[in-house]
């Protein structure tokens, strides 16, 4: 059986300044501890997810930059960002779908990553088929609605990884853009 189609784009060094992202990240953020699995912070419009709400906070300047670099791969902008802490191999991110309830319809999701390389594991719903992305520091990567419908991904357990964070963008509706596509 062939695998349904994983429209997934991976840009390698798409952040120049991957490194002082990282150094920001690490010490002017307030990380919410709210979860087992990683620690999490949310910027810009409030995405709630798993149970978690979170407050609506202005991006900041240097996340907006990296949201406007994504913006370029993407063809459009993003006005959320979740931030996911792994500070070991420990913590994980189980298999999900994206939701793309409140999100622009045809808007793309973009991870930037941070810090240690970890393994993104994609597997169709039917758990027939598997395959993996090794996610750099500084890379982006673009998924597609279509992606979301019949695969899962995840970040699973992985021994002595080091310290890595994540930056999910997501575009979602608001009252104005809603009003203005009506
Ligand atoms: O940390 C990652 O690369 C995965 C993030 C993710 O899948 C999500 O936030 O929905
Ligand atoms: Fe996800």
């Amino acid at each position: 059986m062939t695998a349904p189609p994983l429209d997934v784009r991976y840009v390698p060094d798409a952040l120049p300044d991957a490194d002082d992202a990282l150094a920001f990240l690490l010490t002017e953020v307030a990380w919410d501890d709210r979860m087992r699995a990683r620690r999490t912070a949310s910027f810009g419009v409030p995405y709630n997810y798993s149970d978690q709400r979170y407050d609506p906070v202005e991006m900041p300047p240097r996340i907006a930059a990296i949201a406007a670099r994504a913006a370029k791969h993407a063809g459009h902008p993003f006005n959320n960002c979740l931030a996911n802490r792994y500070d070991t191999g420990d913590n994980t991110m189980g298999f999900h779908q994206d939701s793309y309830e409140g999100l622009v319809p045809g808007s793309a999701i973009a991870i930037v990553s941070l810090g240690a390389t970890r393994t993104l594991v994609f597997r169709t719903i039917d758990r027939t088929h598997r395959t993996e992305l090794a996610l750099e520091h500084g890379s982006l990567l673009l998924m597609t609605h279509a992606t979301q419908r019949s695969w899962t991904h995840g970040v699973p357990r992985t021994a002595s990884a080091g310290r890595r964070i994540s930056l999910t963008f997501r575009r979602f509706e608001t009252q104005g853009s809603a009003a203005t596509s009506v």
